[in-house]
């Protein structure tokens, strides 16, 4: 980490799935599908987003980002209220891929290296889970690979475990929006102790799991009872995933955090990959959703920024070059 302040920084950050099936709000997990923030201190506030995936984002001081990196800004005591910004993602928005999570880690991340970083993680991960309520998907996008934290209202705490070199992962991305707030506004304000104690043990056993690499224990842990029954309304077909998707060849399936994208975790050296793919949009196509499906892995790396000099191109034609290459 650089503790020089940029005039300008290029920042990447990747996408996250949230709760893993039994971890509500506390498990989490880096993906390799990215944003990418330009961020400078300017005379006049702009801001671009590029690409197909930003439609009915804001492009005046209302932007999140904008509103992020002033909180940055404000802790750190320092005033700069004029910014350029651009944005490109290929993190699809409200569908439970840590859209919001990327655009608060990557602006957090963004800032603080416009003032030398004079922030710490540590800083920048209270300041996100305060925003997003909850640190799961923040976590891992700040700090990569798989995430395990809790977030009391006042503080969050976290530890990092190095995800499974085997691991892989797929998403059944349905072509329909589902906001967060609309997903938790459907579970119960109280639970009883049973399924308390049911994703406790499942959670506990998943993170071993997850930690000494037993992947053939995942399709145990991986069983959730505080919000995937709630919320499998909102998603038809979810509720066959989760009852069948170990037959065809996932090591374990979930809802990706709120929704309404389906994640299935997959061993890498499994010979079953189309077969579980074609289960996945088969299933969810019978029920009139299409979705698009994803081959990803968890992303070893978190946010990451660059300096960029006077003469570096634009996010568009980094765009252009790098990442549609
Ligand atoms: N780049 C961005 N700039 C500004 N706002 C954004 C950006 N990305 C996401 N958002 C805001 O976050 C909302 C989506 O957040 P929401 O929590 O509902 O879904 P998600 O983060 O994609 O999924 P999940 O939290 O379930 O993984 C968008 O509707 C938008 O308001
Ligand atoms: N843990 C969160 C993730 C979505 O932001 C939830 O499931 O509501």
């Amino acid at each position: 980490m650089s503790y020089k302040a940029v005039q300008k920084v290029r920042v990447k950050v990747p996408a996250s799935t949230a709760n893993l099936g039994p971890g509500f709000d506390s498990l989490g997990m880096a993906l390799n599908l990215y944003a990418w923030i330009d961020m400078a201190i300017s005379e006049q506030t702009t801001i671009d987003l590029i690409g197909d995936q930003m439609h009915g984002i804001p492009t005046d001081k209302t932007n999140l980002i904008y509103k992020v990196a002033q909180m940055v800004f404000q802790e750190a005591g320092v005033s700069h209220p004029e910014l350029s910004i651009s944005m490109y993602s290929d993190i699809p928005l409200t569908r439970g891929l840590g859209s919001s999570a990327s655009a608060i880690v990557g602006a957090l991340a963004g800032a603080n290296a416009l003032i030398g970083n004079k922030l710490t993680e540590y800083e920048l991960f209270q300041i996100a889970s305060r925003l997003e309520k909850h640190p799961d998907n923040v976590g891992a996008s700040l700090f990569g690979g798989i995430v395990v934290a809790f977030w009391d209202g006042e503080k969050a705490e976290s530890i990092r475990i190095e995800p499974d070199p085997n691991l892989e992962v797929l998403v059944a991305i349905p072509a329909f929006q589902l906001a967060t707030e609309k997903a938790r506004g459907v579970m119960p304000k109280q639970v009883a102790m049973k399924d308390a104690v049911f994703n406790l043990s499942h959670s506990s056993l998943l993170v071993a799991a997850l930690i000494t690499g037993n992947l053939g224990m995942i399709r145990h842990a991986m069983k959730d009872a505080l919000h995937q029954p709630y919320r499998a309304p909102l998603i038809p077909g979810m509720k066959t995933l989760l009852e069948q998707a170990e037959n065809h060849g996932a090591l374990g399936v979930a809802l990706s955090g709120a929704g309404p994208t389906m994640l299935a975790l997959v061993d890498q050296r499994s010979s079953r990959k189309a077969e579980l793919e074609g289960f996945l949009k088969e299933t969810l196509a019978k029920e009139g959703i299409e979705a698009q499906t994803l081959w990803l892995k968890p992303s070893r790396e978190g946010v990451t920024t660059t300096a960029l000099q006077e003469n570096d191109g634009d996010l568009q034609s980094f765009v252009d070059k790098e990442v549609h290459a």
